[in-house]
């Protein structure tokens, strides 16, 4: 089953013109793709229509079989929680938690995250060191630490941890790595790969650094999958030629 099918999806913001008109954008499981565009083409927007936050004016989003317009309010927060794990650019950790409580968090508001999470590990707990482990957080001291106690980058892997702990269908990074110098953006991108790799997840990552590009397996810039930018494009080709 594809994990997200994108038809004939239009936006735009109230009282705005169309933002986004994506004819189609499909990802199969287990497809690692890098979304890359120009600041205010709509990434964000997309990201936040992919997990319900938003819904569209028109066509329809599928994830893992679901069409998540078609969920009520309440079963919508529900299904992100089950299916979706969550990386972004401000973290969103729980500065009075430890390290290892901040990653079992995920599992506090689903039972589908805590089921898997003990039943490949043996408990949340032990769910959450593993990949802490993963993710080079593997003192026991760090790992009691409180995430204040902490670099951004090594913040910046716990909040991975957290998105992983129970495999979500579709794990999102919005512009994780804007606050790491390059050694540590390619050191991110490539552990997270891997760890994505080995759970067989999908993953959409946003950034605007393209360097980062060459590290997916598909890299899709948001203004060819939206009509209004390629339409755009075109218009300025023309005046150009
Ligand atoms: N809550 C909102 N209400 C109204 N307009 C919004 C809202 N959020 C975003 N927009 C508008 O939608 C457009 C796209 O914004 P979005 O944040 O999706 O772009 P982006 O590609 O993620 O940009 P960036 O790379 O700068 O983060 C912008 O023109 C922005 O002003």
């Amino acid at each position: 089953m594809p994990a997200v099918v994108v038809k004939d999806l239009k936006f735009s913001w109230r009282g705005g013109s169309n933002l986004l008109d994506i004819p189609r954008f499909d990802l199969d499981t287990g497809d690692r793709v890098f979304l890359h565009g120009p600041s205010g083409s709509g990434k964000s927007t997309l990201l936040n229509l992919l997990t319900g936050m938003l819904l569209p004016q028109q066509g329809s989003i599928h994830i893992s079989g679901t069409d998540i317009a078609s969920l009520s309010g309440a079963r919508r927060d529900q299904y992100r929680a089950d299916k979706i794990g969550f990386i972004f650019q401000t973290l969103n950790l729980l500065p009075y938690l430890s390290l290892t409580d901040n990653v079992a968090m995920a599992c506090r508001f689903s039972e589908t995250k805590e089921a898997y999470a003990v039943s490949q590990h043996g408990s949340v707990g032990k769910a959450a060191a593993y990949f802490l482990e993963r993710l080079g957080l593997a003192e026991p001291l760090q790992r009691n630490a409180k995430v204040t106690e902490l670099s951004v980058g090594q913040q910046q892997r716990v909040a991975v941890a957290r998105a992983l702990i129970g495999s979500p269908s579709l794990i999102i990074a919005d512009e994780p790595t804007s606050a790491l110098d390059k050694q540590a953006r390619e050191q991110f991108v490539a552990i997270l790969n891997e760890l994505v790799s080995d759970l067989n997840t999908t993953l959409i990552m946003v950034s605007h650094d393209e360097a980062l590009a060459s590290s997916f397996k598909r890299s899709v810039p948001l203004t060819q999958l939206n009509e209004v930018t390629r339409l755009e494009s075109k218009v300025g080709q023309s005046y150009v030629g």
